[in-house]
């Protein structure tokens, strides 16, 4: 049972909900610079997601707290994170510096969990939005991504 104070957002909306949620996987980063992370070796990652939204839907959640579990959990939980290679591997961001690749650190892992939840949350009613996530790889190591946030109208 993970109970720890997360960095928090500002944000404009009315509600925010908050999963934990870890997975055991393992995974290897091969570049020279990661020197014993290019062999592979596992992590239970701990991560924290963070949704806002206005709306509820027709249960009055923000979004079902088991969905977003069922989304993470069940892709990568006991795999390996380098056998998704529609994920990590060759470089998706629009946004990403040349010569950046997807391989999965903690960085990339992170963005990634927040876009299948985004992407989740799109086929909503009430369609949430995915504003931080919190990726602990181990003891001493985390970050935290946030997306930004399309410019307000007007
Ligand atoms: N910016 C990043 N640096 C590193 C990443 C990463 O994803 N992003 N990943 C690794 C390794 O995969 C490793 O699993 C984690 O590294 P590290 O925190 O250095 O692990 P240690 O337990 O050896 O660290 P201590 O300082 O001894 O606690 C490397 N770098
Ligand atoms: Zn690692």
């Amino acid at each position: 049972m993970m109970q720890q104070i997360y960095p928090q957002t500002p944000h404009p909306y009315q509600y925010e909900l908050n999963k934990d949620l870890h997975f055991a996987a393992a995974h290897f980063i091969p570049t020279e610079e990661a020197g014993k992370c290019a062999r592979v070796h596992g992590h239970t990652y701990f991560t924290n997601v963070t949704i806002a939204g206005d709306m509820l839907d027709s249960s009055g959640f923000l979004v079902n707290f088991s969905a977003i579990k069922k989304l993470i959990h069940d892709r990568f939980d006991h795999g390996i994170l380098n056998d998704h290679a529609d994920l990590f591997g060759v470089s998706r961001s629009e946004n990403g510096n040349a010569g950046e690749a997807d391989y999965p650190t903690t960085e990339v892992v992170a963005r990634t969990i927040c876009e299948l939840v985004q992407a989740y949350l799109d086929k909503t009613a009430n369609k949430p939005v995915c504003i931080q996530v919190y990726l602990r790889e181990t003891p001493s190591s985390y970050v935290v991504y946030r997306p930004r946030r399309a410019a307000a109208n007007g």
